[in-house]
This record gives C-alpha cells, structure tokens and sequence, in this order.
C-alpha cells in the first residue's frame, strides 16, 4: 500500500570526509540510488537532511568576512543557503538517478521557514554542534567567544541554539506539492528558524534539529511513517560499550525507561528517539516511526530492519 513517508537523512547521507561540493554530489548520488526503491513502490516521499557540518563550515567562512563591503551573513540566513546548497545537489542528483531507473518523477527543493518561540530557552543555552570536529587542543587554541563541547566522542564542536520547532510554514505548500506526485525535498537543516511577532516574520540565529523539524512537518503533512537514517542500524542500548544491544521493535513507554536510563547521546542519538516518539505520540500510537541506516532503507518493508517505535 501506497504510504506518505517522511525520510530524514543524517549526516553520512551528504558528507563523507571530503567537504567539497563534488564530494558531497557523490555521496549524495549513492543516497539517491538507495532512495529509488521506495520510490518504485509508489510511496510518497518528503526529503529532509541535516546540515550540521555545512552551516558550521559556512559561519568558518563568514568569520573572514569582516568588512562593510562584504559583511558577514547572519546563522538564519546560513541555514538558508544550506538548504539551497544542499537542496540543490540532492535534486540534481534524484532526477538523474531517476532518470536512469527509467522512473518519471518530478523532484523539487522548497526553502522552508519553521517558527521557533522567540523565549525559548535554548537561545540562551546552545546545545547544537555544528562545523567540523576538532581535537582538545584544536580547540583549545581557539580565541573566540564560541561554545564548544565534546560531540558523543567523535571530538570537540562549536554548538549553537536549537530551538524546538513550533510549525513549518511551508507545509500546506509542501502537501500539495506531494499530492502533485512530486518528491519534495523541505526542512532541510531543520529548516530556516523563524519568529513570528504581532504578525511579522523574522530570521533568527540558531539551528534547529532537523530530526525535530521532520517531526513536525511529518505531523503537519499526516505522513504515515517517519523514517529517520543515519550510520548506525539500529539506536543501542549500552552504546559503543562491549556489551552493547539493539533496540529492536519497542514501544513508546520502553523507550522512554531507555532514555530516563541515559542509552541515548544528547545531540545524536537522543533527538532520533526523542523525535520518533512524538511522532507515534501525535498519532495517538497508530503510527510508527524507524530509526536505521540509509543502508537498510530499500528493505525496510520487507524486513524488521531497525528500531522500530510503535
Ligand atoms: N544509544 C545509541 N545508539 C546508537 N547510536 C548512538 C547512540 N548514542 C549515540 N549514538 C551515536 O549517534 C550517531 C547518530 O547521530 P548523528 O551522527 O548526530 O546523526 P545524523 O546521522 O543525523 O548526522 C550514531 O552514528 C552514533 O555514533
Ligand atoms: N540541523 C541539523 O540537525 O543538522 P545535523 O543533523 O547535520 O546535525
């Protein structure tokens, strides 16, 4: 049966260990061809993607800009370009991909707005790493007024706010779009983080989790499933420890003994499990949501691939 998925591609969908664009088109030309499989069972498919490492990269590149001729560009506005830079290489390289596999899609990128409240409490508390990771002393050598924190083990990171996500502006938009038949490629980054004030819209600096925003517009487009991928198969309990388990089919209250247990990295793993299990919540347990590899995702049908959260 026909499903509406919404798929959230994590970081190892986009960047390898080579930064450059070419290197990014290619890693993103393998996810699409793991893609084509959904698509040839007819689903629906809404694309998010994460930008962690990008907009990071992208403030390093602002920081030399320091001039009244070429100013620095704001964090909200980072997001954006992101989402075009991003969007863009995804789109090109589905249509090709589609092309090949003989399927005839449209396939569209959507710049997409998501209204955070301006009082949350993360702006005054960053939690979000991005950029690239660095080693202690990398980081201690640094002479800015950044936070940095030590990201699940894989090195140090700038972190900036990450508000949670109220709604997605586009999402009306974006439904249609998918009614149309058309592959929609939207939130990414977590979307361009807005705020709404007596009825005027403004950027704001901070970068939303993009397994929240996927959430979100999942709820808002009535998606039937939440597939969120990333490098690992499966969430573990026990993590990267020699007696580490995967979490297989769970429910919503086992999940939540896990996190009250501390299983789950906060700024990983933790906002995966934690956006899946609104997800089933909001659907008042009548959905599921996964968490698997991009690897797995052709055979997340036919198989009980993942952690599956019901
Ligand atoms: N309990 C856990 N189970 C599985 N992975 C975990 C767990 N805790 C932390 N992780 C780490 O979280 C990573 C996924 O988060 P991250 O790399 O930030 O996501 P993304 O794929 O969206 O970029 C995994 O690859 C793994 O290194
Ligand atoms: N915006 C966001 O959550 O990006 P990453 O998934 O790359 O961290």
């Amino acid at each position: 049966m026909k499903k509406r998925i919404v798929i959230a591609l994590g970081g190892n969908a986009i960047l390898t260990k080579d930064p450059s664009a070419k290197a990014q088109q290619l890693a993103l030309r393998s996810t699409a061809k793991k893609l084509v499989p959904l698509i040839e069972q007819g689903h629906e498919l809404i694309i998010s993607h994460g930008n962690g490492p990008q907009v990071g990269n992208l403030l390093l590149q602002q920081s030399a800009a320091d001039s009244k001729e070429n100013p620095a560009l704001p964090l909200d506005t980072c997001v954006a370009m992101t989402q075009g830079s991003i969007g863009y290489w995804l789109q090109l390289v589905l249509r090709e991909t589609l092309k090949e596999a003989g399927i005839n899609k449209e396939v569209i990128t959507l710049l997409t707005q998501v209204i955070v409240s301006k009082d949350d409490p993360a702006f005054s508390h960053p939690t979000k790493p991005v950029g690239p990771f660095l080693s202690e002393e990398e980081k201690n050598r640094k002479n800015d007024q950044d936070i940095y924190i030590e990201d699940s083990g894989r090195g140090w990171r700038k972190v900036v706010p990450s508000p949670k996500p109220i709604s997605v502006t586009e999402a009306p938009l974006i439904e249609k779009l998918v009614e149309m038949g058309a592959i929609t490629i939207a939130a990414g980054g977590g979307g361009i983080p807005v705020v709404e004030d007596n009825g005027e819209v403004s950027g704001v600096e901070a970068v939303i989790d993009k397994d929240f925003a996927s959430e979100k517009l999942a709820e808002q487009i009535k998606a039937d499933l939440l597939i969120i991928l990333t490098a690992v198969d499966h969430a573990y309990l026990d993590y990267n420890q020699p007696n580490q388990k995967q979490i297989k089919t769970i429910s919503v209250e086992e999940l939540k003994q896990h996190i009250d247990k501390g299983h789950f990295a906060s700024g990983s793993m933790l906002p995966k499990v934690e956006a899946a299990i609104r997800f089933v919540e909001h659907s008042n347990r009548t959905k599921q949501a996964i968490i698997t590899s991009l690897d797995n995702v052709a055979n997340i049908f036919t198989t009980d691939i993942g952690t599956r959260i019901y």
